[in-house]
């Protein structure tokens, strides 16, 4: 049958939704049966409204022999199948899931998680293949992300190739159709800041740069590209042509995929590195301490680079959170030895560091992103991650008892990652382009001023251009402000809003630096270059996006937003055609639920990731128990709740003296949270 021939042609690179992981589940995915490659889609179905995907499953035996040709079938993508996916359609059409009581929004996430663990999570394939190991010997995390997994010593290392949540885009629009700089000049460039009010400051917005530098980043080619103005076009655009490095493609038996540079698991190599040599550079190699400066900043090499796990496009900001967590490290390692005095050097830096990335985990889990989507359902949903529907105090009293529902994903059993290797996706990647969290100067406070205000707000000393804080610039000038008034002044300055015309205006014309730290010679446009990342490396645009992930496209741009000078904006980009719209665009574009500071869309991605982040690590499951950690290292992790606590430990007298709000993310000066006296489960719709 044509559909089915066609369908063969493409199936070599692509993999389908749903299916795929169904198939890795029922065969293993690993054993005598191999997939090469499942599914080809119609978009022309889903331009017509119609949303067809045709799926043809293509299995062989791993010596290369063709058994067997199935075809799956046509189906709708919109279409109601199962009864969860019945719920997940009635909701989305009559009711609003972030209006609904606290206790119907966290069931309609549970299963709207549970699709998305179905059908968005595809393995895009491996450039070399791991074997089995001993996981009594590996009960720590290796330099480079090995032997984590408890049956392939590879996965989820340093050089594993990126996932994806969905097929890549199907639309035959060209990687210049609209020109990226045209995208960039009319609807992602900053016209006057726009600030994230009190939910959201500086310390935030650093803070998940610190975490992408702890999971992600695409590996190069030695391979060009230029993008250049189109003539005639000004438009503002202040680099009329630059230069960068394509992303690095690889072929798989089943596919094509982009490389990760860094570790994918939450293990903290933003501070110690993402292989053996970024490992040794960041240890003193003396009671499993990490090197930091007198001053409690990060020391520097002999060039003026940090010394530390990651130092690519690092700022001023960004060097402060490493050089907090490496005194939270070290910290660690006092403690350890003081308790467990037969520990050696390499036992304290092993446990020191197991202990740290789970403070990390859990401040990103139950404090940072609490305040990013800042609601009841996702507070009570966040905390449920972690400690389960029966909550930290039952969890303290008898562990983890029930299944991940009741007593959280941490500490689980045995790892769980839905059929499908872990590794951090495309789509992920995608979904993080929040370069407009960034303002364009940071605002210095005096903390030597004796008067405070009831506000707890120093004056201000001086606004320092973002532009000068980069780099090794930004490390002589973090020096000479210090660390407590850095954050200090980063606690009381809100960030930018994720919107249109907020992406800042200097980082349009910006010298990059290489992996090691070292400046480019020559500028990019950071706006443009996203817009052309997402289409080279095959993400769906907006819309398709959408419907992928189990939303509604829209279907007119008054669907994306009420305002009209926006919906001009995009009509002039893009004209009628709402399935060309880019994703970062769209992501920007998005009307907001109340209380989020991201768009709906790109919180799903997180649904389902932020949980894999847990559930898929040996450290976190099967391994976090007092036996690695430590009884004392565990007790450590425990009694830490919030960034705050660890602000606390170093910092005894700051956030008593400066900080008036509850979470150390939001404005400082800002009021704390209420008192709510209604039970956090059994509060109403909002
Ligand atoms: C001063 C601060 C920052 C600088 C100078 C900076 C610079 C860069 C540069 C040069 C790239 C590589 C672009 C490319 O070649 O495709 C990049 C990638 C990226 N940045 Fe930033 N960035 C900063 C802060 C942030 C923040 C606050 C976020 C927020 C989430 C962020 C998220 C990302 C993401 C998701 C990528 C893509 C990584 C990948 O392609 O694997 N960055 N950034």
């Amino acid at each position: 049958d044509e559909s089915i021939a066609g369908a063969q042609e493409r199936v070599l690179h692509v993999t389908s939704q749903g299916v795929h992981s169904d198939i890795v589940r029922n065969y293993g995915g690993r054993g005598g049966l191999k997939i090469i490659g499942i599914g080809a889609s119609d978009p022309a179905g889903s331009h017509k409204g119609v949303h067809v995907l045709l799926e043809a499953v293509v299995i062989v035996f791993a010596r290369g022999e063709l058994v067997f040709i199935a075809f799956v079938g046509v189906r709708s993508h919109c279409a109601v199948q199962g009864r969860r996916e019945k719920v997940i359609h009635f909701v989305d059409k009559f009711v609003l899931w972030h209006r609904l009581p606290v206790l119907l929004g966290l069931a309609y996430l549970g299963i709207r998680r549970h699709l998305h663990q179905r059908y968005n999570l595809l393995h895009v394939g491996e450039v070399k293949n791991g074997q089995k190991y001993d996981t009594q010997e590996y009960a720590y995390r290796t330099a480079d992300g090995t032997c984590n997994h408890p049956d392939d010593d590879l996965i989820g290392s340093q050089g594993t190739l990126f996932g994806r949540n969905m097929l890549p885009g199907t639309l035959d629009y060209g990687m210049l159709e609209p020109h990226p700089s045209v995208v960039a000049s009319k609807l992602l460039e900053r016209k006057e800041f726009k600030d994230a009010g009190k939910q959201f400051n500086m310390i935030a917005c650093s803070w998940i740069q610190f975490m992408i530098h702890d999971w992600i980043d695409h590996l190069e080619d030695t391979q060009q590209v230029e993008l250049r103005v189109p003539d005639g076009y000004s438009g503002g655009c202040p680099l009329k042509s630059f230069k960068f490095f394509k992303s690095k493609k690889f072929k798989t038996d089943s596919s094509t995929g982009f490389l990760n540079t860094r570790t994918p698991w939450w293990d903290g190599s933003v501070i110690y590195g993402n292989n053996e040599k970024g490992m040794r550079r960041v240890r003193t190699f003396k009671d499993g301490k990490l090197k930091i400066s007198e001053d409690g900043l990060l020391e520097h090499d002999e060039k003026g680079i940090p010394i530390s796990g990651d130092v690519r496009n690092c700022w001023s900001g960004f060097s402060l959170l490493q050089a907090l967590f490496v005194k939270e490290h070290n910290a660690v390692c006092d403690m350890l030895q003081e308790q467990y005095s037969d520990l050696d050097d390499e036992q304290l830096y092993r446990r020191a560091r197991l202990v740290t990335s789970a403070v990390l985990a859990k401040i990103h889990t139950i404090d940072w992103t609490v305040q990013l989507l800042n609601t009841d359902t996702l507070l009570a949903g966040m905390r449920i991650n972690w400690y389960g529907f029966l909550g930290k105090k039952l969890k303290d009293l008898f562990g983890h008892i029930c299944g991940p529902l009741f007593s959280g994903l941490v500490g689980l059993r045995k790892p769980r990652d839905h059929g499908v290797p872990y590794s951090l996706t495309e789509e992920f990647v995608s979904v993080y382009r929040m370069h407009s969290l960034l303002p364009d100067e940071i605002v210095i406070r005096n903390i030597k001023e004796p008067t405070v205000a009831e506000d707890k707000c120093p004056p201000i000393l001086e606004k320092v251009p973002i532009r000068e804080l980069l780099g090794k610039e930004g490390e002589r000038q973090l020096s000479k402000i210090g660390m407590e008034q850095m954050l200090v002044s980063m606690g009381h300055q809100s960030c930018g809003a994720v919107e249109l015309w907020n992406y800042p205006t200097w980082i349009r014309n910006l010298i990059a630096h290489d992996i090691d730290g070292e400046d480019r010679p020559d500028p990019v446009d950071m706006a443009a270059m996203e817009v052309y990342r997402d289409r080279e490396r095959g993400v769906a645009r907006y819309n398709e996006f959408r419907i992928n992930s189990l939303m509604a496209p829209i279907s007119k741009w008054e669907d994306l937003t009420d305002d009209k000078e926006v919906i001009e904006a995009l009509r002039e980009v893009y004209g009628d055609d709402v399935w060309k719209l880019d994703l970062i665009v769209g992501l920007h574009a998005e009307k907001k639920i109340k209380g989020f500071a991201i768009s709906e869309t790109a919180f799903f991605i997180f649904l389902l990731m932020a949980s894999r982040r847990l559930e898929a690590d040996r450290f976190f499951t099967t391994n976090y128990n007092s036996e690695t950690y430590t009884e004392k290292g565990l007790e450590w992790v425990n009694r830490t709740e919030t960034l705050k606590d660890v602000i606390d430990r170093h910092f005894p007298e700051m956030t008593k003296k400066w900080m008036r709000c509850s979470s150390a993310f939001s404005v400082w000066n800002s009021m704390p949270d209420p008192t709510n006296y209604i039970p956090l489960y059994l509060r109403p719709a909002t």
